[in-house]
């Protein structure tokens, strides 16, 4: 079966694969599209055929094979370029690696590999590497306009013949002037030209780091309104530090109290461990880390968990015999061992890697079944680590500790990342452990400990998520991470802004009476340590009046509610992506479908992500922009080596320089091209036409030089409030270029009159022979001087771009060809040399004063068309487009205001109004009837203004955090979102 069809779909059914309606079956051909897919289990293809297999079906895991790798390139576009093109098969399928390349500056490591499948594994169809194509207004705008001027064409057409049978030519003359009429109406070079302003973008982002392999997709990045941004790595650090480990101690006999967590271990000392030190065990053997080079490589929290372990990891025969791609054939396991206690010592602990479930996002988990070499063959143990509430979910209740939620919501609201670690011993021999699934055993464990790791928000974030917040583009965090970790990092990287109040929608194990699964609104009371500067941000009238693009709330939901929202509730989902800005516990499935959801309600959204987790959301967005350098630069058309955030507003100003470029491109070549057309339409009346050098002198000399640096002209430096119109039909354009050429006609015309009316004027004389035809008119002299400098006129003005672009004078190749050629203009129209007068088929002019008067005719045409330009167009319509604009974003934000007030009553049909506090305060708890008043003083009312404003009675920020903050000091130094333990808080229901 060979598939040769532009994309393929493969669907995941039972143990099938299927293409539309046909069903693979292992021995099948599959030709993959040139931009490469993603087959669901075991396969990233890319460009080529691929045998199904058995293991494609199945879905098992199987080991990927390591192969060796070609020397690596310094440049990093180059080999992403060279990984894509390179890549003409298969990475891995099955059990073998079919081709691997370098990538990034770095082989693509085994590790490279296996995150990438264990992401995909066990998932549908996701996506298509590459980008998908730019579907932009823009571009449908420039066919019509295209399509506006190949009707200007015609008419031009059928006036030439008419015209040319009138003057009674032959018809070689008529079909030739006619056919001319369509390629001077239509210029030939305007696709080259479009493409120079994304040209130069790309060179000047190529600089800063930022290397683009879709470039169609710059001018996309103009009309960016919303960023989404991935957390871990993105927003903040990559590299995390370890905090502390909470073992799980089994305290007595009383039920209640049997298991309970210890106290905060900075170190790990295996005889202060419950179980025999089981915890390290599992820290130290639960990843997967390899050796590159003598290098351990891998995901960066397993390597700051294992270096804090001081274990040692020993991978099959590394005594350098044997060649480092060769070992995964070997059955011989990775062994890792405790240090050893001094020189020729053994070591304590010994523990062989048997199996290794690897990490998935969507599982949140990865698994390790370990083997001791000294105990009994077949005893074998399961070490799990993963998300908190997933790992709890496969454990053992009793094994987990009653204040397990509490602490674990506790470390969450301040930011940190926890990672829950379990254990189970079971028996089994050798070649079971290869084949058992891993739901098989991955259940009833038992609960070891919790690790908590100190993730910061990188120092560049807060201060781009304020410049963006200030351009008016809207923030949202996406991340796989918990909920209050998330909301804490929003509040402290400013996505959730501090005077700003945040709630969160979660999901009530209630059915309500239509079936469906209650939601309930938490509220989340905010710390005001942190204080985000607002510069110049808005006036507080601009506030008041909703003239910011979020209302006064904030809503974040975690993935399993937004599941349930998506299913039970898909009325609520439209307006919950316009209010809601973090969603925690997303899979890379939901990231992607936030990002589908936003742009069905017209955002134009760019996703900011570095982790295979958001290679589908990168490709789903209008502009994917990754942080790394591995998998998920594959996805995304922007990677930047720089990783921090800072390059989003980057790309977003070169987006907009380039498409305010492209635009002015556009109309000046739309400008040229109908100037000329009028022109020759003069022309043709008398049966002449421009001679060889004069279409050449404009062709070459005004247009393409001025074409070729018009994209020069560096993006500005600030971000705009508004955003350049993305609409080339625009009124603004169309007004524009028909103005100009209203002004261009009647001054040309004005020209041809003039010299017509001279007492000098000697008429244009037809030609009698055809093989030498002679074009020169004075006319056709005095409408060429004239029009030279209309098509400077024309430069200057499209070329200007405030606020997107700095002012003209950086542009100093554009300034420098524009003082050239009005230079040479000048001299040709008022005291042209003999040699000029010959080449351009001149009918000279004989008075010096008259051709002063044709120079003057020719300023004020430009004047004219400059002022026209700046007072009619920008003042007027533009200045207009930004009123209607602001006026849309008021109501845009009492939109949101009401979308909001709308979610709250859809979810409050039967409400259950949560007031937040948590277990030190429930000593202190006011009494459920106070709780009730005070809740229903927390309603939320809409106001007149549109926005929603609640009670005077919340209680104050600093109370809340004396109520809120842990006993360890450490923690107060983190701005905090301090929000209910779903345990200890008091509910309150009205009902
Ligand atoms: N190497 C790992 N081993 C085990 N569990 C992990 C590992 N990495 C992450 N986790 C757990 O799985 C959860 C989901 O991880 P995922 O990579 O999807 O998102 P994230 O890294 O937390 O956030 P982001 O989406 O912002 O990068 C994490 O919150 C963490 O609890």
């Amino acid at each position: 079966m060979v598939h040769s069809q532009e994309t393929i779909s493969v669907r995941r059914n039972g143990e099938t694969l299927t293409i539309g309606s046909e069903t693979l079956v292992p021995g099948d051909i599959l030709q993959i599209p040139p931009h490469g897919c993603i087959l669901q289990c075991d396969a990233i293809l890319m460009n080529g055929t691929v045998i199904v297999n058995e293991s494609m079906l199945t879905g098992e895991s199987v080991p990927v094979t390591k192969v060796a790798l070609p020397e690596t390139r310094g440049d990093s576009e180059a080999n992403i370029l060279s990984y894509k093109e390179h890549s003409k098969h298969i990475l891995f399928c099955g059990t073998q690696v079919l081709q691997t390349r370098y990538y990034g500056g770095k082989p693509v490591s085994a590790v490279v590999l296996r995150t990438a499948y264990s992401t995909l594994k066990g998932q549908l169809v996701r996506s298509i590497m590459y980008p998908k194509p730019v579907d932009f207004r823009f571009t449908k705008d420039l066919f019509k306009f295209v399509g506006f001027l190949s009707c200007i064409a015609a008419v031009g057409f059928g006036y030439t013949i008419f015209v040319m049978i009138l003057r009674g030519s032959d018809a070689r003359k008529v079909i030739l002037r006619s056919l001319d009429i369509v390629t001077i109406v239509v210029p030939p070079a305007l696709p080259a030209a479009m493409s120079i302003g994304i040209l130069a973008a790309q060179m000047r982002l190529r600089a800063k780091q930022i290397f683009c392999i879709s470039p169609s997709t710059i001018n996309t990045c103009g009309a960016i309104n919303t960023v989404c941004f991935d957390k871990t790595g993105t927003l903040t650090e990559d590299g995390l530090d370890f905090y502390c480990s909470r073992a799980v101690f089994d305290r007595g006999s009383d039920p209640e109290r049997r298991k309970a967590f210890g106290t905060e271990m900075t170190e790990f000392h295996i005889d202060e461990l419950p179980y025999n030190g089981e915890l390290l065990k599992a820290v130290a053997s639960c990843h997967s880390l390899t050796t590159i080079d003598n290098e351990i490589c891998g995901d960066p929290l397993d390597l700051i968990l294992f270096r804090k372990t001081g274990w040692v990891m020993e991978e099959t025969q590394s005594d350098g015999d044997i060649d480092e791609t060769a070992r995964y054939d070997m059955l011989q396991p990775t062994v890792i061992h405790s240090p050893v206690a001094h020189f020729g010592g053994q070591p304590d602990c010994e523990l062989a890697i048997m199996r290794q479930f690897t990490f998935s996002s969507s599982l949140q988990r990865m698994a390790v079944i370990v083997h001791n070499p000294a105990e009994e063959s077949h005893q074998q143990h399961l070490y799990v680590k993963g998300a908190p509430e997933m790992i709890a979910s496969l454990c053992d209740t009793d094994s987990i500790p009653v204040d397990y939620a509490d602490v674990v919501n506790r470390y969450a609201q301040h930011g940190y990342r926890l990672i829950a670690v379990a254990k189970k011993e079971f028996r089994m021999n050798f070649v079971k452990t290869q084949r058992v699934k891993r739901e098989a055993i991955e259940c009833d464990l038992t609960m070891l400990g919790l690790i908590v790791m100190e993730n910061r928000v990188k120092k560049q974030t807060l201060g781009v998520i304020n410049q963006l917040t200030r351009a008016r583009i809207r923030t949202i965090m996406v991340t796989g991470d918990n909920l209050l970790t998330a909301m804490s990092v929003a509040r402290e990287c400013g996505i959730i802004r501090p005077n700003k109040r945040a709630f969160l929608i979660d999901k009530s194990p209630k059915i309500r009476k239509d079936g469906r699964t209650q939601l309930i609104l938490r509220q989340s009371v905010s710390s005001s340590e942190e204080v985000v500067e607002f510069d110049n941000l808005s006036s507080p009238s601009e506030i008041e009046s909703g003239n910011l693009i979020s209302s006064s709330y904030h809503l974040a939901v975690a993935g399993p509610t937004f599941a349930i929202i998506c299913d039970e509730y898909p009325e609520l989902i439209e307006r919950l992506v316009c209010v809601c800005d973090v969603f925690a516990r997303m899979s890379p499935d939901q990231k992607q479908l936030l990002v589908n959801k936003l742009q069905e309600v017209d955002y134009t959204v760019a996703m900011c992500g570095d982790g295979a987790n958001d290679c589908a959301a990168l490709k789903a967005a209008h502009a994917g922009i990754s942080l790394s350098e591995a998998e998920a630069s594959i996805a995304a058309p922007f990677t930047s080596k720089i990783a921090d955030i800072r390059c989003v507003p980057m790309v977003i100003r070169e987006g907009r320089a380039a498409l305010v470029t492209s635009f002015g491109v556009f109309k000046y070549m739309a400008g040229y091209s109908l100037t000329q057309f009028i022109t020759i339409m003069q022309l043709y009346w008398l049966n002449t036409n421009l001679a060889d050098f004069q279409f050449l002198y404009i062709d070459l000399g005004l247009i393409t030089m001025v074409a070729v640096f018009f994209g020069y002209t560096p993006a500005s430096e600030k971000l705009s409030h508004t955003p350049p119109p993305t609409r080339l039909l625009s009124l603004a354009s169309m007004l524009s270029v028909i103005g100009q050429l209203i002004i261009i006609g009647a001054f040309q015309l004005f020209t041809f009159i003039y010299t017509s009316q001279q007492p000098w004027f000697i008429p244009y004389a037809i030609p009698v022979s055809h093989d030498d035809e002679d074009r020169r008119s004075m006319q056709g002299t005095a409408i060429f001087c004239v029009s030279c400098f209309q098509y400077i006129t024309l430069a200057i003005i499209y070329s200007k771009a405030h606020p997107y672009r700095k002012p003209l004078y950086f542009n100093i190749p554009l300034c420098i060809t524009l003082l050239i050629v009005t230079a040479v203009s000048i001299w040709i129209t008022v005291q042209p040399a003999d040699f000029i007068i010959d080449w351009f088929e001149f009918d000279p002019i004989p008075y010096f004063a008259n051709r002063l008067f044709l120079l003057m005719i020719a300023v004020i045409s430009g004047c004219v068309s400059y002022l026209y330009e700046v007072y009619f167009i920008e003042h007027l319509i533009l200045k207009r487009r930004e009123k209607i604009i602001k006026r849309r974003q008021i109501a845009t934000g009492s939109k949101d205001s009401n979308r909001f007030e709308r979610i709250l009553l859809s979810i409050g049909n039967e409400p259950v109004w949560l007031r937040s506090t948590i277990a030190e305060s429930c000593a202190s708890a006011p009494a459920l009837d106070t709780l009730v008043n005070q809740q229903n003083n927390h309603r939320p009312t809409l106001q007149t203004n549109g926005s929603i404003q609640t009670s005077n009675t919340v209680a104050d920020d600093s109370s809340a955090h004396k109520y809120l903050s842990p006993t360890n000091s450490e923690h107060t130094d983190r701005s905090s979102v301090h929000l209910l333990n779903s345990d200890k808080f008091s509910q309150v229901s009205k009902d």
